[in-house]
Order: C-alpha cells, then sequence, then structure tokens
C-alpha cells in the first residue's frame, strides 16, 4: 500500500457553508501527519469522514486501501479514533484497567484476549502502574493516555487523534508525545489535529495547514519553514493564512 490515508478533492457541506473544501492528501505509512489549523479550519470534520462517521459531499477518500463510503466497515476494523474530549463522568467509576477491558468488549476483541489486551495497551500508554486506580483520580494527561490505550486495543493500523493534548500541562503533553512517537515505532501510521504550533513542528514527520476547509501549504515542518525562511512555524502559518492561532496552554 502507497498510502495509508489517500483523499482526492474531498469535500463536506453543511448547507451551503463548505466546512471542507476539496482537500487531497497523501499520508504515507509509518507517517504521523498533522492536519494544522485554527478552530473552525475543518479538521475534525475532515478526521469524522476519513474515520466513516461523516459521508462525504463530493471527493474521494481511501483509508488503509478502502473507501470510507463504500467500505466502511473495512476502514473501521484497520482503525482508532480518539476523540477531543475525554470519556464521560460514567467511567470515572472504574478502575482504569476496567475501563480498558470494558472498552475491549466494545472493541469486538475475543473474550480469552480481553484481560491481556487491555495489559498490553496499558503498558503502551504508560499506565500499568496506575491500572487499579480510579480513572477518577487520574490526572488530566492519564485520561488522555487511558483514551489513547482504548484507541489501540484492537491494533489498528492507523491511529486518529483528535487535538491529543488539548488542555494538558506542559509535562503531560510532552508525556504524550512520546507514546505517540513510540507507537510508530511499533508500525502504526498516525493522523493528528492539532491546533498547537509545538506540537505540528516537534510530533510530526510531515503536515498540512489547512484554513476554512482548504490546504494552504504542506510538508515537513522543516520544509515549511525553509520555504519561506521563518523561524518558527507561527510564521509560517501567519503567512500562509494571515491569522494567528490562539495561545499555548500553559
Ligand atoms: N454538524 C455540523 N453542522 C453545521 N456546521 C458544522 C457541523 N460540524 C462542523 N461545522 C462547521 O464546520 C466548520 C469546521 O468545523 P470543524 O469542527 O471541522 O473545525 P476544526 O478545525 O476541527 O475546529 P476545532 O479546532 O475548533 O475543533 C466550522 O465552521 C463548524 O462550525
Amino acid at each position: 500500500m502507497r498510502s495509508i490515508i489517500e483523499t482526492e478533492g474531498l469535500c463536506r457541506a453543511f448547507g451551503d457553508h463548505h466546512a471542507v473544501d476539496g482537500l487531497s492528501l497523501a499520508v504515507a505509512p509509518g507517517e504521523i501527519f498533522g492536519l494544522l489549523g485554527p478552530n473552525g479550519a475543518g479538521k475534525t470534520t475532515t478526521i469524522r469522514m476519513l474515520s466513516t462517521l461523516l459521508p462525504p459531499s463530493a471527493g474521494a477518500a481511501l483509508v488503509c486501501g478502502f473507501d470510507v463510503v463504500t467500505e466502511a466497515e473495512a476502514v473501521r476494523r484497520r482503525i482508532g479514533y480518539v476523540m477531543q474530549q475525554v470519556s464521560p463522568m460514567g467511567h470515572y467509576l472504574l478502575t482504569g484497567r476496567e475501563k480498558t477491558e470494558i472498552e475491549a468488549s466494545l472493541y469486538h476483541v475475543p473474550r480469552r484476549q480481553v484481560k491481556a489486551r487491555a495489559r498490553e495497551v496499558l503498558e503502551l500508554v504508560g499506565l500499568s502502574d496506575s491500572a487499579d486506580r480510579l480513572v477518577a483520580g487520574y490526572s488530566g494527561g492519564m485520561q488522555k493516555r487511558l483514551d489513547l490505550a482504548c484507541g489501540l486495543l484492537h491494533r489498528p493500523d492507523l491511529l486518529i487523534l483528535d487535538e491529543p493534548t488539548l488542555g494538558l500541562d506542559v509535562q503531560s503533553r510532552h508525556h504524550m508525545w512520546e507514546h505517540i512517537r513510540s507507537l510508530c515505532d511499533e508500525g502504526m501510521s498516525v493522523l493528528l489535529a492539532t491546533n498547537y504550533m509545538d506540537e505540528a513542528d516537534r510530533l510530526c514527520d510531515r503536515l498540512a495547514i489547512i484554513d476554512r476547509g482548504r490546504q494552504v501549504a504542506g510538508g515537513t515542518p522543516a520544509e515549511l519553514k525553509a520555504a519561506i525562511g521563518a523561524p518558527s512555524l507561527d510564521e509560517v502559518f501567519l503567512r500562509h493564512t494571515g491569522h494567528a492561532l490562539r495561545e499555548e496552554v500553559a
């Protein structure tokens, strides 16, 4: 497979608002690919189409070699999708291990493998030592890592992360980046949406900067900076979009 994600002229309109407007992307296997853009740029809408949760209005997308519309079931079996918001409050009454084991059943992990698989993903995200503590006592960063663990339960080829470090402190963000990197070292591909410049710069192999549903620039962080002689991605972003992203979290 040449591309783990390939889109051609992908569009999604809501009424007469074009949330995604002709996006053509190619993501290579094993890459960490970032969709970088401000609030409302169309990142989540793109991710929802690639995750088969939302049908495109026009254009086409192949994920893991399968069409997101006509082969949606095959796509779903091969992707893990970790949404923006932390999981619902009800899960706070469970331990990390219990939550992971319940989610494993939802992901159709064979019953005899549930415990081992839960142990495996908790280990991958560095939560083994906290597995038997209540999720209610987890920090925001630990809860995000638990969500990440759940997205890994069915051993996806492609992990799709929507704002994986939104609202986390600096230390937790770095911790999360390390875990995401280590997944790629194990052969997984990652698509992530972010509006944090430093995350895009340090974590992503390649990026598409999107604004108002369209790609306005693309390449490696180094290429994007070199192309306009800019010292930082902030300047690259400003140059291409003409407006700033929100402030970094503390
Ligand atoms: N279900 C919907 N109905 C109508 N408009 C929508 C819907 N979903 C998204 N939009 C609009 O589409 C545009 C793109 O939204 P989207 O959530 O994809 O942006 P985003 O880049 O993910 O932003 P954020 O960083 O805030 O998550 C926005 O103008 C949004 O208001």
